[in-house]
């Protein structure tokens, strides 16, 4: 059995949404971010917060990795949401425009001192300039936490960039993430794509997320759930490849160096397939649940 927790597609929902909130029950995500930070009104913040709690007590959300994002440090609800947030003791908290490894050592201490469960982790959004700069600092603050969420709308908005295809101004810093993220051994998911009406778009950026290298998407309708999904699966000629090429390597044995499909097989390559095999086999076991 994997010890793989996939996140393919990991879906934001206003917390203040009680339809998207109960629809969500369904929706075939890997994970939920209920947020209470921008997809919330001022006025609706409290109402928001209890309901994401309550959801986050209910055990009716399933198999999807459940979490919280709270509002950032600085602002007026952050400590009453992240007490409320430890108390319910989601899969996670996630925090906005974390900034610092200290930021990090906080929160932390913030959600031991509410008492927030061991298996609620804390992930980490990395949307601004300084926090790409200092990254992996933050990435190798504290075990607990597990995963950086990129916000590309902070991070185009604090770049004075601009939203294009290819997201040329923003990939050094989404490159410079995956790094930390990998150096540390933590898991990455790629911002969303905010036009929810553009296929092709969405799409073209859930490969080019695969193949930098992140563990899946944020997104922010029902609608890219299923291309996330499979975006971030390996394809079955990944599946098939990988097992082959295992094969060649075993029947290979005491040789350093093997070839599958005329294509040169060394123990990194090995190594690579059996993660392949590992995500395969956790999306299955996932699915069948
Ligand atoms: C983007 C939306 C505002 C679009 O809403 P709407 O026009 O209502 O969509 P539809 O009519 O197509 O909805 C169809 C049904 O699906 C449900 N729905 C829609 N979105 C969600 C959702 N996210 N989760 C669950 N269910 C959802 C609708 O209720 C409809 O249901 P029904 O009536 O039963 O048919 C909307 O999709 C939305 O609000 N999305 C989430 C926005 C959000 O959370 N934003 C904050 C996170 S993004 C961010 O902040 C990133 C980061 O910080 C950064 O810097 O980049
Ligand atoms: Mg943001």
């Amino acid at each position: 059995m994997s010890d793989f927790t996939p996140l393919r597609s990991v879906l934001y929902m206003p917390s203040s949404n009680e339809r998207a909130l109960e629809k969500a029950k369904s929706i075939a995500c890997d994970g939920l971010i209920l947020d209470l930070e921008d997809a919330v009104a001022p006025d609706a913040k409290s109402a928001a917060r209890e309901a994401a709690a309550a959801a986050a007590r209910s055990g009716e959300y399933g198999r999807r990795t459940l979490t919280i994002r709270i509002n950032g440090s600085g602002t007026e609800w952050h400590e009453a949401d992240l007490a409320a947030a430890a108390q319910a003791g989601p899969d996670a908290v996630v925090v906005p425009k974390v900034d610092s490894a200290a930021e990090v050592h906080r929160l932390v201490d913030a959600l031991e001192r509410h008492g927030a469960p061991d298996h609620t982790k804390l992930w980490a959004m990395i949307e601004t300039p300084i926090a790409i700069l200092d990254v992996l600092s933050i990435a190798r603050a504290s075990e607990r936490l597990s995963c950086f969420v990129i916000g590309t709308n902070d991070l185009v908005k604090e770049l004075y960039a601009e939203h294009v295809p290819g997201r040329a101004p923003i990939l050094p810093s989404l490159h410079t993430a995956l790094l930390a993220a990998r150096a540390a051994g933590i898991a990455i998911l790629d911002g969303v794509y905010n036009d929810v009406k553009d296929t092709d778009g969405f799409l073209a950026e859930c490969r080019q997320g695969r193949e930098m290298g992140f563990d899946g998407k944020t997104l922010i309708h029902p609608g890219q759930v299923e291309g996330a999904n499979s975006a971030f699966a390996p394809s079955e000629q990944a599946v098939t490849d990988a097992r082959g090429l295992i094969r060649a390597w075993e029947d290979g044995q005491g040789s350093g160096v093997v070839t599958y499909e005329g294509k040169m097989v060394e123990n990194l390559h090995v190594e690579s397939a059996r993660r392949t095999l590992s995500i395969h086999d956790a999306i299955t076991a996932l699915d069948a649940q």
